[in-house]
Order: structure tokens, then C-alpha cells, then sequence
């Protein structure tokens, strides 16, 4: 992947070829400016890599189009990224069933979902609060509930548990855990969370554009990807 600022080219990624199987937990670590959320950004598909394919549950999204990336998108893929991206005018509770109705979910069902999640991240008591007055690690937990409730067969997090405090970072991992395993979601995470370096199925380890090593509990690979550089 190669951002280019002017006249000033930066090359980030150089030949990342990374597999990641069905219902893992895939932890992507390593220093500052390594290139993690840039690899991460590609592989969601809300950015175009200079080079290099992206496959994602058997379809290869590097050649879909605007429109088409959107649609999978909202099918498949829950994100959890550090700007939360909550709608101001939507109360917690609205937030999560917007998305929900997006997916094709009933008005009861979302309801029910909206409830059932935020419940779940402590956050019930928060339900009918307008974002502004929420604090980060609220948002945090509202962006995590809206995520987890859409049941996404990818799910793609940027430091989800960076904002919470131990116990409800506790929460979060064993909720994403139940996902991967209950329900064969594929984890994405870039973290430094300890917690979930112990949930992980596989950590891969990004040095200054390439992978530097990956560490794993389970030597189980299925599916393929395209090298992105
Ligand atoms: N849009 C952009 N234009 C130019 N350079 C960029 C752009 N986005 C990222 N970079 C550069 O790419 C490199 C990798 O950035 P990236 O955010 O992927 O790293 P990171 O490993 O996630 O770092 P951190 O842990 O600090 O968030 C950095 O040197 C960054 O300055």
C-alpha cells in the first residue's frame, strides 16, 4: 500500500499475505506506524489497497465496486473502529437499531437486539442517552453492542477495549469469545490488550510494513487471500 501526499509517496505494506480461518480470533500487533490499521482498513474494505487482493468469505471484494463493497459490508462485516461512528441525533438504544433494520432486521427484533446488547455491555440504564452525553468508554461499549447484535460473520475491531475499565473489558472479550465460538464469527482485532492476547487463536505481528511473525495455539488454515503491498 503505497498513500501518496503530494509529491511525498509512503510506502506502508510491503507483501502482507495473511489467511485467516472461519470462527478464529485473530489478534494483529506491533509498534506505532507498523501498519496495522491501514491492513486492517483494506481488509474491511474502506480502503482500496495501490496493490494486491482481499478475499473475503470466498468473494474477492478488491474487485467490487462502490456500491457492491457497501452492500457486503453491511451484510457480513460488524465494526468496532476508534471513532465509533454514532449517529448524534440517535439515542444508544436508536443507534444500534438503525443499524439492525439496515440488516433486514423487524422494528420488534431490533428492539429486543438493542435491549438484549446493551444490556450486555452494562449499558441499560444508558439506552434512551444522546451520544453527546455519553462519555468515550460509553460510546465505546454503544459501538460494541451495535456490532455484536448484528451477529456479523466477520467481525473487525480497531483496540475495542482500549477505553474500558477492567471489568467490562473483561465483558467485551468474553461477548467477542462467544461470537467466534458460539457462532463461527472470524475475529479481527488490533489490540495491545492483554486480555485479549489470552482469547486469541493467533496473534500475527506487523514490523514496519510486513509481517514479522505470527504466534498461534491452533495451526488450522483454510481460505486464502491475495498479497497486498
Ligand atoms: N492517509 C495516509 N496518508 C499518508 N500516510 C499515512 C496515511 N495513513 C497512514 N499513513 C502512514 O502509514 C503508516 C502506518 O499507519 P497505521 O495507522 O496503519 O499504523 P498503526 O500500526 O496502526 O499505528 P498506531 O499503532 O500508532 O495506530 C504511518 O507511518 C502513517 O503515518
Amino acid at each position: 500500500m503505497v498513500f501518496r501526499t503530494g509529491s511525498v509517496e509512503t510506502r506502508v505494506l510491503k507483501g502482507i499475505d495473511l489467511t485467516v480461518s472461519a470462527g478464529e480470533i485473530r489478534l494483529l500487533m506491533g509498534p506505532s506506524g507498523s501498519g496495522k490499521t491501514t491492513l486492517l482498513s483494506i481488509l474491511a474494505g474502506i480502503l482500496t489497497p495501490t496493490g494486491g487482493r482481499v478475499n473475503l468469505l470466498g468473494q474477492e471484494i478488491t474487485g467490487l465496486s462502490r456500491r457492491q463493497l457497501a452492500r457486503f459490508r453491511r451484510r457480513h462485516i460488524g465494526f468496532i473502529f476508534q471513532d465509533f461512528n454514532l449517529f448524534p441525533a440517535l439515542t444508544a438504544a436508536e443507534n444500534i437499531e438503525l443499524a439492525l433494520k439496515i440488516k433486514q432486521r423487524s422494528t420488534a427484533e431490533a428492539k429486543r437486539l438493542a435491549a438484549e446488547y446493551l444490556e450486555q455491555v452494562g449499558l441499560a440504564d444508558r439506552a434512551r442517552h444522546l451520544p453527546k452525553d455519553l462519555s468515550g468508554g460509553q460510546k465505546q461499549r454503544v459501538a460494541i453492542a451495535r456490532a455484536l447484535a448484528g451477529s456479523p460473520k466477520i467481525l473487525m475491531a480497531d483496540e475495542p477495549t482500549a477505553a474500558l475499565d477492567s471489568k467490562t473489558g473483561q465483558t467485551v472479550v468474553a461477548l467477542i469469545q462467544n461470537l467466534a465460538k458460539e457462532k463461527g464469527c472470524t475475529v479481527l482485532m488490533v489490540t495491545h490488550d492483554p486480555r485479549i492476547t489470552d482469547a486469541a487463536d493467533r496473534i500475527t505481528h506487523l514490523e514496519d510494513g510486513l509481517i514479522s511473525h505470527s504466534s498461534s495455539w491452533q495451526t488450522r488454515e483454510v481460505g486464502g487471500n491475495g498479497v497486498i503491498g
